[in-house]
């Protein structure tokens, strides 16, 4: 017995395959081993472990770093003022939970800690908000990244694009170009034609506006998406036969995305997510097709890419489909993608503006008696409304600029940095990851800023010696923003359209065509509040509860000219 195991020498076992190759072959090995069949069992628990190990030291590996990172953002994260809730703030919760007033609830906790406060969203989710102005712009010229909900909301949509998505890299370029595209529409004198869409749109909408009456939110948004596809399309949009699938396929995705993209895994289990999937595909089909068409009417697509931004000075020229047959399957469909992220933002957005200056003009029958004579006197009696003839229309520019500080597009503009901590200049330093968030209603009706009406409908404020109204159409030259005032707070405390290296590359545009578009519809029509609906407006016109309005009926009256 000895003997047998005492001659059988383990070690004698080659103990990787290169070994048992380099030395004679099993033959060679201690006849104790039983050949073959043993060294290769041998080996295969040998590997076995090997592997198990790597992957072990692997996961702990990752595990700690896990653990190490999450240490860091606790350690960062306490040092900010906050609540001293632990891991997940119950207060944050119940408003999350209950779609609650997070404004009110981020305008308690600033009033106990100060301009910056932190709050947990979980435990591993840290949310920072601010409100002070000079740390508001520091913050959104330093935090370069979306939320990725936000990229994963739009490439749900979408598929694949350059713009909308987390990370600033990706989209850097594409703003640039389409900065160009859009600075070009503005050129004053450079593209007389750009807003000519506005009096098709009006005319090709004189059915629509001769109903009894029209409901302002689906009203707002027809008119945006007339708006922003006729820009994006040119001519080729106007006379396109898929256009009512199109507007509703649009109304359909921009209503769910977000909800959608909220599952960390998409849930294709769920029926209802399944038909959201078939109609972002139809709409994909439907933008494709006018892409086409506009391409093929040599209209004013641009290829928001990098190559189309180096082509751009020839497109500026007119030429601007030039290119469009070498470009890869790939850019084509980024450029889809960019375009229906355009279309999806850009409609919603403006027609959240538009629906909502069309309320006040229901409210305050006023201001619509003062637009309309500014409107007339500015118009020189030509019979064509010009671009030259809306800039000098300051009261209508103010008008709109101040329904946007007033009702912004959401309640919080939202950033993060994905890879670096953002170190302020008040000394504090938010984590890598943080969820920053600037809540605009404490921004934008800040009484220090704005003065004791700040919460009051008041175009006059815009018209006053310290705004400059002109800045609004001046092309940006490398500047993200409007330089709005003279008084710095003023302008980082304008912020409908964000500011700093992710602000609205579209907001001059769309502030310059929905002022074309309300001078052209009040040059024309009265706007008036529905019977049913003028007792309620009355009980709330003066009051920050707006919003809670209900989507309005208006009528749309023929003026005598
Ligand atoms: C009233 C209408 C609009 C409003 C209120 C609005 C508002 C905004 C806001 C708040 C942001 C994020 C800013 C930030 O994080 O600092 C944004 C981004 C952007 N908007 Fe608009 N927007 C409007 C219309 C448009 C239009 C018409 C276009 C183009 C056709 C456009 C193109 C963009 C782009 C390209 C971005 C940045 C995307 C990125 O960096 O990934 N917007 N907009």
């Amino acid at each position: 017995m000895a003997s047998s195991t005492s001659s059988c020498d383990s070690t004698a076992v080659p103990f990787t395959l290169l070994g048992a190759l380099l030395t004679a072959g099993p033959a060679a090995w201690p006849a104790c081993v039983g050949g073959g069949r043993a060294f290769l069992r041998d080996y295969a628990q040998r590997g076995t472990n090997a592997l198990l190990w790597a992957v072990l030291l692997a996961v702990t590996w990752v595990l700690l770093l896990r653990v190490a990172a999450l240490l860091r953002l606790w350690a960062l994260g306490s040092r900010i003022p906050g609540p001293r809730a632990l891991l997940a703030d119950p207060g944050l919760a119940d408003v999350l939970r209950t779609g609650g007033d997070i404004t009110g609830f981020l305008s308690k906790l600033h009033s106990s800690y100060g301009p910056v406060v932190r709050l947990w969203v979980g435990p591993s989710q840290l949310l920072v908000s601010v409100k002070d102005p000079t740390l508001v712009k520091e913050v959104l010229t330093k935090a370069e990244d979306k939320l990725p909900l936000t990229g994963r909301t739009y490439n749900l949509a979408c598929g694949r694009l350059s713009l909308f998505v987390s990370s600033f890299e990706k989209v850097k370029s594409t703003r640039e170009s389409l900065k160009i595209f859009l600075n070009e529409k503005l050129t004053i004198g450079g593209n007389l034609n750009s807003f000519k869409v506005i009096d098709a749109i009006m005319y090709r909408s004189d059915s629509i506006m001769s109903k009894d009456f029209l409901d302002s939110r689906s009203f707002s948004w027809h008119m945006a998406f007339n708006i922003i596809g006729a820009t994006l399309f040119g001519d080729a949009f106007l006379d396109w036969s898929d256009t009512v699938t199109y507007e509703e396929l649009l109304m359909m995705v921009a209503k769910d995305g977000c909800f959608w993209a909220s599952y960390a895994v998409c849930p294709f289990w769920k029926p209802s997510y399944r038909r959201y999937q078939t109609l972002c595909a139809k709409l994909k089909i439907l933008t494709e097709s006018i892409i086409r068409k506009s391409r093929d009417q040599n209209s004013s697509v641009h290829h928001f890419d990098q190559r189309s931004y180096q082509k751009s000075e020839g497109m500026m020229a007119g030429h601007s489909l030039l290119g469009a047959a070498e470009e890869s399957l790939s850019s084509e469909e980024e450029i889809c993608g960019n375009i229906m992220g355009l279309m999806l933002h850009g409609i919603s957005t403006s027609a959240n503006l538009i629906g909502n200056i069309l309320t006040r003009l229901i409210v305050f029958p006023k201001l619509q008696d003062q637009l309309h004579a500014e409107i007339v006197a500015a118009c020189n009696e030509s019979s064509e409304l010009e671009v030259d003839d809306v800039l000098r229309m300051r009261f209508l520019l103010a008008t709109v600029c101040e329904s946007a500080r007033l009702l912004p597009a959401g309640p919080l503009l939202q950033r993060c940095s994905l890879k670096h901590d953002l170190t302020l200049g008040s000394g504090i330093t938010v984590p890598a990851g943080a969820i920053l968030v600037v809540p605009l209603n404490l921004v934008q009706m800040d009484a220090s800023v704005w003065g004791n009406d700040a919460g009051q409908f008041n175009p006059h404020r815009f018209l006053k010696k310290d705004i400059v109204l002109g800045d609004i159409l001046a092309a940006p030259s490398g500047s993200n923003g409007m330089n709005l005032s003279t008084d710095c707070a003023k302008t980082e405390s304008f912020l409908p359209f964000g500011s700093g290296s992710r602000a609205c590359v579209g907001q001059k545009f769309v502030i310059l065509a929905i002022s074309m578009f309300i001078a052209s519809l009040l040059r024309e029509y009265e706007v008036q509040p529905h019977p049913s609906l003028s007792k309620e407006v009355g009980s709330k016109v003066d009051s920050s509860h707006f919003h809670h309005l209900p989507n309005s009926k208006i009528i749309l009256t023929k003026r005598m000219i």
